[in-house]
């Protein structure tokens, strides 16, 4: 057998340790199918002592990560130590710089500074790859970039942050609160460091840009996405959806938009999905992706989003590849050659949304929110109004509109801006078709 491909390991956290379990307890497989051993050369994280579950004697244990990416015995960086910027950041530069190839889980760094690191990578002529990065343990960014690379991508859709999908469905089966299902999923390794990132929609956004520019051949774009998290979803929007006959999901959404010249649209926002649609079975930390193609069809992918294992799967595979010596374009092409797509209009956009308003109880208010209505032109499917609210004197009133504009939409709350009829400000969630 080959020599073996030496990498160290930066961040010995959910993932990292993940990582060391899977190559030890795989190695042998690992080896016959990427042709030769993988072996973990040094490893780094911020506390030599604590007890993450794996023996880390049998490896060198380096203070600072920033060694890795000049000792020429190492051929692979695997950054696990997460954020945009920072030591990751730092680390990733170097490694590339140092002619290492760099295996990383982190979408935010990826989504704010991936076109610079994929051009660096270019140039030095080392891979760069984040198959973690982007719905954990499902390989979608091989099955965009090999299994459908012929075809032209016509939309990606998907559940992108297994720690909203655990929030939102644990809430619908259990009636639980907001916050306590929140601890539990960072007791069980699912959220980020930061959790805002993951109830704000940030980290759907990341992983979404990254989708976005690998589906569509276009540069990435982070700072356009349109993004709405799950904090403003209470749980009587999830009992209302329900008996409409949909779940809450957060779902983010990419495509390209040819109303004038091509723009990319892309948003995370928490949606009605219909109970009979695919995504609406996708519960617990599970992500699922759907592609459209031109010529394949519509293609789902389902599986564990976050996690030590599925995640450390995906930091594995990417090592194979490189093990195999498959360096590939960190994008499917090279970064110089992505198009550069402005943002699209969302009032550009139809479809059927569902709107929430929490109004006082009193005459004339149901009034003037169907006013604002007519007056947009948004023509109104069904309309629920349910007991008292949260607050005393306080009622929720939610609607479905039909199929229209979303401008149309934008335009009646802009009517009801500020109005003393709404108790706070609306919540809107389009529907899935
Ligand atoms: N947890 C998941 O399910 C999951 C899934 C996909 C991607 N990711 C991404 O993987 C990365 C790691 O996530 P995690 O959940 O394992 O995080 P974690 O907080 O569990 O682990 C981070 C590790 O980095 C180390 N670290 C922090 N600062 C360091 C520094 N300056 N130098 C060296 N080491 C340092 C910490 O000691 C720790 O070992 C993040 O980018 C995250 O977004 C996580
Ligand atoms: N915090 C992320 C981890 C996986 O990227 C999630 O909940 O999906
Ligand atoms: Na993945």
């Amino acid at each position: 057998m080959s020599e073996p491909l030496n990498i160290a390991l930066a961040g010995l956290g959910t993932v990292g340790s993940g990582v060391v379990r899977l190559i030890e307890t795989n190695a042998d497989l690992i080896a016959r199918r990427a042709r030769r051993p993988i072996r973990i050369a040094a490893v780094s994280a911020r506390d030599r002592t604590k007890d993450r579950g794996v023996d880390l004697s049998r490896y060198q244990w380096l203070d600072d990560p920033a060694e890795m990416a000049l000792r020429p015995d190492i051929d692979v960086v695997v950054e696990m130590v997460g954020g945009s910027d920072g030591p990751a950041l730092a680390l990733a530069r170097n490694a590339i710089a140092g002619g290492k190839a760099l295996v990383t889980a982190n979408k935010a760094m990826i989504a704010h500074h991936g076109l610079e690191l994929a051009a660096a990578a270019e140039n030095a002529g080392v891979a760069l790859k984040f198959e973690a990065a982007v719905a954990g343990g499902i390989p979608v960014i091989k099955g965009l970039s090999e299994g459908a690379a012929a075809n032209a991508i016509e939309r990606v859709y998907g559940i992108l942050n297994g720690t909203c999908n655990y929030i939102l469905t644990t809430m619908e089966a259990s009636g639980r609160d907001f916050a306590d299902v929140l601890a539990d999923a960072q007791r069980l390794g699912y959220a980020e460091a930061d959790p805002t990132f993951d109830v704000e929609g940030v980290d759907a956004a990341h992983k979404l840009s990254i989708l976005a520019a690998i589906a569509f051949g276009a540069r990435l774009r982070f700072d356009a996405v349109e993004t709405t998290g799950i904090t403003g979803v209470l749980a009587a929007d999830i009992a209302q959806a329900r008996a409409l006959g949909y779940v809450i999901r957060l779902i983010g959404t990419a495509e390209i938009d040819h109303t004038d010249n091509a723009a990319l649209f892309q948003r995370v926002r928490p949606h009605l999905v219909p109970c009979d649609h695919p995504l609406a079975s996708v519960d617990g930390a599970t992500n699922a992706v759907v592609a459209e193609g031109n010529f394949m069809g519509r293609l789902l992918f389902q599986g564990a989003g976050a996690g030590d294992g599925p995640t450390a799967s995906a930091v594995v595979a990417d090592l194979i590849d490189i093990a195999r010596g498959e360096k590939g374009a960190a994008f499917s092409m090279p970064s110089h050659e992505l198009e550069a797509l402005p943002p699209a209009q969302s009032g550009h956009r139809t479809g059927r949304a569902y709107i929430r308003f929490i109004v006082p109880d009193r005459p004339g208010v149901l009034a003037e929110i169907t006013a604002a209505m007519r007056d947009a032109g948004v023509s109104i499917e069904s309309f629920i109004q349910k007991g008292r609210g949260e607050a005393d004197g306080e009622v929720i009133v939610a609607l479905v509109t039909h199929e229209g504009p979303e401008s149309a939409v934008s335009e009646a709350l802009r009517i009801l801006e500020g109005s003393d009829s709404l108790a706070s400000p609306p919540l809107v969630m389009q529907i899935i078709a």
